[in-house]
């Protein structure tokens, strides 16, 4: 973006907002948000005819710089307005600018010191008011960047708690995709535990609190524990350049709601949770249908595929010729590969304060299922005898002696 057009046409351009923030913290910048100021919105357009107005409520631009990959969002202002901006932005560590002309720090929150020592503090006493999603922002910042959120940002954050029932899930949605993708999100939930705030937006997880486990397979403690643990495996497991961030989402989330179903069990089962798969697949629905249009459909089916299978794998060993074609079709089905489902199930295996042995059968089950499917077709049925559903069940039939005979072997 050539800023020089600006400057010419008596115009004044601020880097703001996460940038500046990740900047001084040399951590990644993403998009880069810049305040232009003295500039008419039909001066700006003319001098740069591709951006793209966006949103009602603030005058803001979308420019895209395709070569260097770099999206710019542009907030017009008038000469004065600068300091009326950052202060209606969230924490002091986001209200600083930098005026790109000559690089100077425009910092009127102490943002810089803040960044400094640490803290994550509210630009204004009414930040929380105006937007309560930043409550989740909060914890978020607090995280990735290791802040401490400071006792006034605390007691403001609780005081407008109440107010988060009314933000929309959309917003919420788009939150917890960045924090699901942090690695040290399970803190996030942990947070929201400890100061009672799961019950807004995450209640379902809430009700796994102090629900019983068999000591003998899970000593870590209660099922929201145990769903911790599992997700911190998870995470390290998908930390890796090979998983786009929509597939870390995926999994990631897969692994959260894996257990849900346990919160139904009528307690005199406890600490058996004998219908759990079945209770977990309802309880989705019930969160799917809250966020209609916003849980990705992908998302939904991994998660389903998890909820519904990750216990009967556990005797895999055990598993009838016909139970694990059908485990095959569902894996085949869903959006995952074996190799991810496999990942799913070491986590949850691993996420228990147990022996962290990799269970034996992971390897022979994704061995078994690559080889099916490479050996069993719809070739092998007679097409002109069997159609339809007879076709289907004929080459279930077919799977079902291929896996029995490839395991005697
Ligand atoms: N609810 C919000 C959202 C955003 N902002 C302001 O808008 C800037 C840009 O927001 P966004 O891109 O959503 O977040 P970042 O802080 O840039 O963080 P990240 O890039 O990690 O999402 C923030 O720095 C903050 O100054 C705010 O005040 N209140």
């Amino acid at each position: 973006m050539d800023l020089n057009k600006i400057y010419k046409a008596r115009g004044n351009a601020y880097l703001v907002g996460g940038a500046v923030r990740n900047l001084l913290l040399a951590e990644k910048i993403n998009d880069l948000d810049l305040i232009i100021s003295g500039l008419s919105e039909e001066k700006f357009l003319e001098l740069f005819s591709d951006a793209k107005k966006v949103g009602t409520d603030f005058e803001v631009f979308l420019l895209k710089d395709r070569e260097k990959n770099i999206k710019y969002e542009i907030t017009l202002i008038k000469d004065d307005e600068l300091h009326k901006d950052l202060k209606r932005r969230d924490f002091t560590i986001n209200s600083i600018a930098i005026e790109l002309k000559e690089l100077r720090l425009i910092d009127p929150f102490n943002g810089l010191s803040d960044l400094i020592l640490g803290r994550l503090e509210i630009t204004d006493k009414n930040s929380f008011k105006k937007d309560p999603l930043r409550i989740y922002r909060s914890f978020r910042l607090a995280i990735k960047y290791n802040l401490k959120i400071s006792e006034k940002t605390l007691k403001h954050l609780l005081l407008n708690a109440e107010q988060l029932k009314g933000i929309y899930p959309e917003r919420v949605f788009e939150e917890l995709k960045k924090i699901i993708l942090i690695d040290e999100a399970s803190q996030f939930f942990w947070l929201l535990k400890k100061l009672d705030l799961l019950k807004y937006h995450f209640p379902e997880l809430k009700e796994l609190i102090g629900v019983k486990q068999p000591e003998e397979h899970h000593p870590e403690g209660d099922a929201f524990t145990h769903t911790m643990l599992a997700f911190e495996e998870i995470i390290r497991l998908t930390a890796k350049p090979e998983f786009t961030d929509r597939k870390k989402f995926m999994l990631r989330y897969a692994i959260l709601v894996h257990d849900l179903g346990k919160a139904a069990t009528p307690p005199e089962e406890y600490p058996h949770h004998y219908d759990h798969e079945e209770y977990g697949l309802a309880i989705l629905d019930t969160i799917k249908a809250r966020q209609d249009y916003i849980l990705p459909e992908k998302t939904y089916k991994a998660a389903s595929l998890v909820i519904k299978q990750h216990m009967r794998v556990y005797y895999f060993n055990k598993m009838k010729p016909g139970k694990i074609v059908r485990l095959f079709e569902d894996i085949k089905r869903s959006p995952l590969s074996i190799e991810e489902f496999a990942l799913l199930l070491i986590a949850d295996d691993q996420g228990r304060a147990k022996d962290k042995e990799i269970p034996d059968y992971i390897d022979e089950m994704i061995n078994l299922y690559h080889r099916m499917y490479a050996d069993t077709g719809g070739d092998d049925i007679d097409q002109d005898k069997y159609q339809g559903e007879a076709f289907g069940e004929q080459l279930f039939q077919y799977r079902c002696q291929y896996i029995k005979k490839a395991r005697e072997n």
